[in-house]
C-alpha cells in the first residue's frame, strides 16, 4: 500500500527547482564551495517572529495547522543564509499518531496526561496506526513548504528514535533521570522490545511519508541516548535505528528515490564507531566530542554534522568566528555539515546566529580555495 501511495505523490508534485544542493552534497560526501549549515531548533523561540507567530496558539494545534508550520520553517531563512530548513514539528507528534495524549503545559513542556506505566498500558496505543490519516497533516505541510521554499534549499523532514520516543511515553515528559523508563529496559525487556518495534514500525512508514510528500533528507533525533549506557545502547536503541534506516534506504531504492538520512544521538559518544555502520549518511555530533577524534573513529564511512556547544553563540561575535575555524579545521571541509551541538535556546540573540553563519561560510570558502 505504502509504495503505491508513495508513487503517486512523489512525481506529480512539480516542485521549484533546488538552486542550492550544498546540504545534499556534502551529506553524500562530496565536494562543495562552501561547508554547508543549518541549526537544530532554528525555527524557534530565539526569533522574536517566531514567538509573535506562536503567541497565544496551541503547541500542537500550529503543529497541526500546515500554513502555520510552513511560515515557521521559513522565517530563520528570511534573516540567515541557512543551507537547509527542517520543518516545522515535534518529535511527540508519533506517539499521539498511537493514540497517546500529549499536551504542550505552559512552563513545563510537553507532557502526557496518561504515561504508559506497566506492560498492560501497551493495549492502549492503536495496534495498527494509519499514518497517513494521523500524521497526514505534517505531510501536508511538508509539501506546502517544498512549494514555497522556493528551491532556495533543502527540506528536512524528522523523527524521534524509538528509544527517545519510548522514554517520553513512560516518563510522561521531560525527567532527568529517566528512571521510570530504564526501569522497563531492566524490569520488562520484553514489553520494551515490543514497544520499540512497535515505534519502528510507525516511524519507518512516517518518514517515507515524509520523502512521498517531498522531504529532501530526514534527521533522527535519538536525544535521549546519553541516558543508556554502552550495553543497554546497544540492546535497546542501536538495532532499531539500524533497521529504521536499512528499511527506508530499501523502500526508497524500489521508489528509484536516494534520500540522506543524518543519525544524532545525542550524548551518544560510547556509540560512534556503531552508529557510522548503522546506514545513515551522515552522523550528527553534540559537543563533548573533539572534531578530529569523531572523524578518526568514523574511519570516513560517513559525513559528520555539528557539534559547536550552543553556548558558544553567548561569547562576541570574533570569539564566535574563531571557535567556528577551530571547528571547521577539525572537522576538514570535506563531507562536513556545520550545525550547533544541540539546539539553540530562547534566549540567544539571533545576530549571533547569523554571526556563526556567516563565520562557516566565509573560511571554509577560503579553506577550500586554499586547497
Ligand atoms: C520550537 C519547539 C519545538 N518543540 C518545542 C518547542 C518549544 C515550544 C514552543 O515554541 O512553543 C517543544 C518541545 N518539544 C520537546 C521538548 C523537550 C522537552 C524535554 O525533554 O524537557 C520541548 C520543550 C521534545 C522534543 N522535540 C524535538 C526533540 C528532538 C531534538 C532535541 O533533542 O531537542 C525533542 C527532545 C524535535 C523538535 N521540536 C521542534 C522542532 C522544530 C524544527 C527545528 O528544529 O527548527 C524539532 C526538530 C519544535
Amino acid at each position: 500500500m505504502l509504495l503505491r501511495h508513495f508513487k503517486c505523490h512523489i512525481f506529480p508534485k512539480d516542485f521549484p527547482q533546488l538552486q542550492n544542493d550544498t546540504f545534499l552534497r556534502a551529506a553524500r560526501g562530496e565536494e562543495t564551495e562552501h561547508v554547508p549549515v543549518w541549526c537544530m531548533r532554528q525555527a524557534g523561540r530565539y526569533l522574536p517572529e517566531f514567538r509573535e507567530s506562536r503567541a497565544g496558539k496551541d503547541f500542537f494545534e500550529t503543529c497541526q495547522t500546515p500554513a502555520a508550520c510552513c511560515e515557521l520553517t521559513l522565517q530563520p531563512l528570511r534573516r540567515f543564509p541557512f543551507d537547509a530548513a527542517i520543518i516545522f514539528s515535534d518529535i511527540l507528534v508519533v506517539p499521539q499518531a498511537m493514540g497517546m495524549d500529549v499536551q504542550m503545559v505552559a512552563g513545563k513542556g510537553p507532557t502526557f496526561p496518561e504515561p504508559l506505566k506497566e506492560p498492560e498500558d501497551l493495549q492502549r496505543l492503536r495496534v495498527k496506526v494509519d499514518v497517513g490519516k494521523e500524521l497526514g497533516y505534517v505531510f501536508k505541510a511538508i509539501t506546502l513548504t517544498r512549494h514555497k521554499i522556493e528551491g532556495k534549499v533543502p527540506l528536512i523532514g524528522f523523527t524521534g528514535a524509538p528509544w527517545t520516543l519510548m522514554s517520553y511515553m513512560i516518563e510522561g515528559g521531560g525527567s532527568n533521570t529517566h528512571s521510570k523508563a530504564k526501569r522497563w529496559l531492566y524490569r520488562h525487556p520484553e514489553a520494551s522490545h515490543m514497544l520499540l518495534r512497535m515505534l519502528t514500525d510507525v516511524i519507518v512508514e512516517y518518514l517515507l511519508g515524509q520523502v512521498a510528500a517531498g522531504a529532501q533528507a530526514l534527521q533522527v533525533f535519538e536525544s535521549h541516548a546519553g541516558i543508556l549506557g554502552p550495553v543497554e545502547f546497544k540492546e535497546f536503541a542501536l538495532p532499531y535505528l539500524r533497521d529504521i534506516a536499512r528499511r527506508v534506504k530499501d523502500k526508497l531504492k524500489e521508489a528509484g528515490q536516494d534520500v540522506p538520512m543524518i543519525v544524532f544521538a545525542k550524548d551518544g559518544h560510547y556509540a560512534l564507531e556503531d552508529l557510522s555502520q548503522s546506514h545513515y549518511e551522515v552522523v550528527g555530533l553534540d559537543w563533548t566530542i573533539d572534531p578530529q577524534s569523531a572523524r578518526e573513529r568514523t574511519g570516513g564511512k560517513v559525513s559528520l554534522q555539528g557539534n559547536m556547544d550552543p553556548c558558544a553563540l553567548y561569547a562576541p561575535k570574533e570569539r564566535i568566528s574563531d571557535i567556528v575555524k577551530k571547528m571547521l579545521e577539525g572537522f576538514g571541509t570535506r563531507a562536513y555539515i556545520a550545525n550547533l551541538g544541540h539546539g539553540l535556546y530562547p534566549d540567544m540573540d539571533p545576530e549571533s546566529v547569523g554571526a556563526f553563519v556567516e563565520a562557516v561560510h566565509t573560511h571554509s570558502r577560503q579553506m577550500i580555495k586554499q586547497k
